[in-house]
């Protein structure tokens, strides 16, 4: 991992559980940080937030959800500064037994002249909701009257600001204990938690924003170690894995060449979008194996690849790969889109290579009819698996028990396979033989979308040829592309709306995304 100097951007690239946010909050107080005053800074710099984004002119009444613990505390700190701002603020405070410095903080807005119900009613004409019921580190289900509450402010149309996690939701997993609160809006205090980047948490998530308040990067890595177990990708680290600047002096084979082997009579046009993916990565040399009926096709699409035609079955498939292919000549090999299940000669002869192997869509197909798992461990190289939900059961139908937790079904999918396993999502998550898992915390719903998985096949491919790069480790280059994509997916749905990303036009925003990523300062 390409560590940065700057404290606030490594705090930006981290990821943590319940367990390591324990443990790391443990070390400042031992270091003598009073809790007290931790808390007020971090609920200061949470309510200078609300106001920027809930002005009182338009949010008169808020009412503020106060828990037992901590986050209770820093919700009842909240309420007071906002009612000294002026707005109106109701507290509901469910359970009566607080933890000592919520109970001072709330007897305190009491004593203000904030009223504290234990009933919702009150709360029911507010303008703004704050969530502080319960924080990370949550694992008892909501039940009774406390589950009826949360169903009944998530049924209101007023915004729901979340501090630290939504209520219900666990910190690790995302999943929802019970019943969760629905917020607008979640406030991650300190270091991003890891439901934050499970697909399962996000509706309940919302927008997310973290909320810096100065934790010492040592008393993080001393805690995670480095390089981290769990790590969000992001324009800066992406940027040191991007094949730039190029050397002054090179020639195409020294930046790469790539084999991409895919199409079909019926799928041709996956050929072309995975080969326009590869464009994008600037791969010194692409070569293209598809049927050879689809050797016109793909030479008008693609004039600068090297298109090899080869034998077909009666449906259209490659038949096997010829005879004129050395699997040696080639720096990386990306297989699979568009194939359809009849191509097995084909995976079976790209197992055997020596290079990097990426597989996708039918390529995991057969792979899973070949056993998964036996299968990768014959191979000295590694592999790059792309599976979605669906593809990854059956490749990994002893990992997939995890599911819904995406980021241990592909940790426990890549340590039993050895390869780098990239399961796709709206938070795509790569891991690479049971090591750190990457994850892609920024996507677009306009991705969902035949093809954009064959324009990712064909960038990752170009992006794992690059000789230069080889010492780079393989999962960071992997997340680098997925990165990529997402981010391309993003451009193109912000200029073109949600609907307006078919995987064509995906394509042509790949460049821009780099032009971007490189010229940041
Ligand atoms: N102490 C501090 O100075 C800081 C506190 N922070 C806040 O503290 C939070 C963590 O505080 P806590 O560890 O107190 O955790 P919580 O605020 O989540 O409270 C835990 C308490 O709630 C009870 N509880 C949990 N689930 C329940 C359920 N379903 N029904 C009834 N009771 C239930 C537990 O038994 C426990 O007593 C963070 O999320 C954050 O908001 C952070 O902001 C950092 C600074
Ligand atoms: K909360």
């Amino acid at each position: 991992m390409a560590h940065t100097t700057n404290r606030q951007e490594q705090i930006e690239q981290v990821v943590v559980t319940a367990q390591q946010m324990r443990e790391i909050e443990g070390r400042i107080f031992e270091a003598g940080m009073p809790v007290a005053a931790l808390m007020e800074k971090v609920a200061g710099l949470i309510s200078l937030r609300l106001q920027a984004l809930f002005p009182l002119s338009h949010y008169h009444r808020v009412g503020v959800l106060v828990g037992p613990g901590h986050n209770g505390g820093d919700a009842a700190v909240v309420a007071r500064e906002l009612h000294l701002q002026g707005y109106e603020v109701l507290i509901y405070r469910p359970i009566a037994k607080l933890k000592e410095l919520t109970s001072g903080h709330t007897q305190y807005a009491a004593s203000l002249g904030i009223p504290v119900y234990e009933q919702i009613e009150p709360l029911q004409n507010c303008d703004l909701i704050i969530d502080g019921l319960f924080g990370f580190g949550q694992t008892r289900s909501l039940s009774g009257n406390l589950a009826d509450a949360v169903n009944r402010f998530n049924q209101g149309s007023q915004p729901i600001v979340s501090i630290d996690l939504p209520s219900g939701i666990h910190t690790d997993t995302g999943e929802v204990l019970g019943t969760a609160v629905r917020a607008t809006r979640t406030f991650c205090l300190g270091l991003w938690k890891l439901a934050f980047l499970q697909d399962q948490a996000l509706e309940y998530i919302g927008k997310a924003e973290l909320i810096d308040f100065g934790i010492p990067a040592q008393d993080v890595w001393a805690i995670l170690k480095q390089p981290a177990g769990l790590l969000r990708m992001s324009a800066t680290v992406a940027r040191n894995y991007l094949p730039l600047p190029r050397p002054a002096v090179t020639y195409k084979y020294k930046e790469g060449h790539l084999l991409l082997i895919c199409g079909s009579r019926r799928y041709a046009g996956g050929a072309i979008l995975t080969g326009l993916g590869a464009r994008a990565s600037g791969v010194g040399m692409l070569s293209m194996a598809v049927p050879e009926s689809l050797k016109p096709l793909l030479v008008s699409h693609l004039p600068e690849a090297l298109i090899i035609g080869c034998p077909e079955t009666p449906a259209g498939a490659i038949a096997h790969l010829p005879e004129a292919i050395d699997l040696e000549d080639y720096s990386a090999i990306a297989c699979g889109p568009g194939l359809t299940r009849e191509a097995k000669p084909v995976i079976e002869s790209v197992i055997e290579a020596q290079c990097p192997l990426v597989l996708d869509a039918d390529g995991l197909n057969i792979l899973a009819e070949l056993r998964t798992i036996p299968t990768l461990l014959r191979r000295k190289t590694p592999t790059v698996l792309t599976p979605h939900v669906g593809e990854f059961k059956r490749l990994f139908p002893d990992s997939a028990g995890l599911l819904p937790d995406r980021v241990s079904a592909v940790w426990k999918a890549s340590q039993l396979s050895r390869a780098v396993v990239l399961l796709k999502g709206a938070r795509t998550a790569i891991a690479h033989a049971g090591s750190s898992v990457w994850l892609i915390p920024e996507s677009t719903p306009a991705l969902a979308r035949g093809g954009s998985g064959d324009v990712l096949t064909g960038l990752i491919g170009g992006l794992v040829a690059y000789p230069s790069l080889s010492e780079q480790p393989l999962e960071a280059i992997v997340a680098t592309a997925a990165w990529w994509h997402a981010q391309a997916g993003i451009l193109a749905a912000q200029e073109r709306t949600e609907l307006g990303v078919d995987a064509f036009t995906l394509t042509q925003y790949l460049m821009q995304v780099v032009q971007k990523a490189t010229l940041m300062p």
